[in-house]
């Protein structure tokens, strides 16, 4: 029998995760479950708790549970990645949510628990993950997405924004990304980007991001890479470049829908292996999370990560949902 164990962030959509958590605790003692429970106290917590709990685990299979946001997922991955004996499950407890939409996990909590123990003891899902490495050689992997430029600035600053906080009260935190957007475009500086893909050069001039996707939704449920498949071994890039500040508006809210791809400023491509340079240092992000700044090397990584998740919706099926329809 595999050890369920959850690293539930308390801070997660403004301290409503705690809340969401007594919820979670009544279902498991009702239904007689046993289960190890740990509370993040800091940014990074959930990573070394995962880390600590996967070397503990000596090989046995065990379940790791991220109750929270995609940040709280983001750092459990990069605790477990490297463990093929520790399986990962997900509770939707933040703002965004982006891994439930591409993830097929239910967005009510609750639903998510169930699904999780009916397949607790069931074969996993291999799904795959981004690996970046920086300068420095430091590496971090990624289960949604990674970003340059514009939107790592928007993801940065919806972080710490105190607009987020009010949002969420009225359980409209993912509109924090759209506020920030029309706040910060006006005075971004668009700035020329060189990517190699698979060992072919591209150079983009006046780029205002570009994003690498395992699944296709960010920022709290655009669909900004609408063909993404965590399970094919590649990933899949999206370049915004040479397009006015108006026009970018109009790409934003096709963006909801994944229309953004039919305009000529916006260039898809796919590779396994990408570096990413450009003219000045820009910011990144791995999962909304802060990183860094460019250059890095981008790497996907084929099923490295079992997941206890109910399957991932096909490309086909992903187009058929609207966003209405998910969540
Ligand atoms: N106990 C804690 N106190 C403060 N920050 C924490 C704590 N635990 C985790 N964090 C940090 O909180 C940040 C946000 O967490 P998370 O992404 O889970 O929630 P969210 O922002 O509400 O959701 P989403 O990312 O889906 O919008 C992450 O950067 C995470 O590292």
């Amino acid at each position: 029998m595999r050890k369920l164990y959850f690293i539930i962030n308390p801070q997660a959509k403004n301290g409503q995760c705690q809340k969401l958590w007594l919820q979670i605790e009544q279902q498991l003692c009702e239904r007689n479950v046993s289960y190890f429970a740990f509370f993040t106290k800091y940014r990074g917590n959930a990573r070394e708790i995962a880390e600590s709990l996967s070397k503990k685990s000596d090989g046995d299979e065990i379940i790791i549970t991220a109750v929270g946001g995609d940040g709280t997922l983001h750092e459990v991955i990069n605790g477990i990645v490297g463990h093929p004996n520790v399986l990962v499950a997900y509770i939707p407890g933040g703002s965004g949510n982006d891994f439930s939409r591409g993830f097929s996990v239910p967005k009510n909590p609750l639903e998510a628990l169930d699904v999780l123990l009916r397949l607790k003891a069931k074969n996993p899902l291999a799904i795959d993950v981004g690996k970046i490495t920086n300068q420095e050689q430091n590496q971090t992997y990624f289960i949604n997405n990674m970003g340059v430029g514009f939107d790592a600035l928007i993801s940065k600053k919806a972080n710490c924004s105190k607009v987020k906080g009010w949002l969420n009260r009225m359980s409209l935190g993912r509109l924090v990304y759209v506020y920030i957007l029309l706040r910060e475009m006006f005075t971004y500086e668009c700035r020329e980007v060189t990517l190699t893909i698979d060992g072919e050069p591209y150079q983009f001039d006046s780029t205002w991001f570009v994003t690498v996707s395992n699944q296709p939704f960010y920022g709290g449920g655009m669909k900004i890479s609408p063909n993404a498949s965590p399970t094919d071994g590649v990933l899949d890039v999206t370049v915004v470049h040479k397009l006015s500040k108006i026009k970018l508006l109009l790409v934003f809210i096709t963006v909801f829908w994944g229309g953004h791809i039919t305009f000529k400023e916006v260039r898809t491509l796919r590779g396994k292996q990408i570096s990413i340079q450009s003219s000045q240092p820009l910011d990144c992000h791995a999962d909304g999370e802060h990183i860094g700044q460019t250059p890095l090397k981008i790497q996907a990584c084929k099923h490295v990560l079992p997941c206890v998740i109910r399957g991932i919706h096909s490309v086909e099926e992903l187009k058929e949902l609207s966003l209405s329809d998910r969540h």
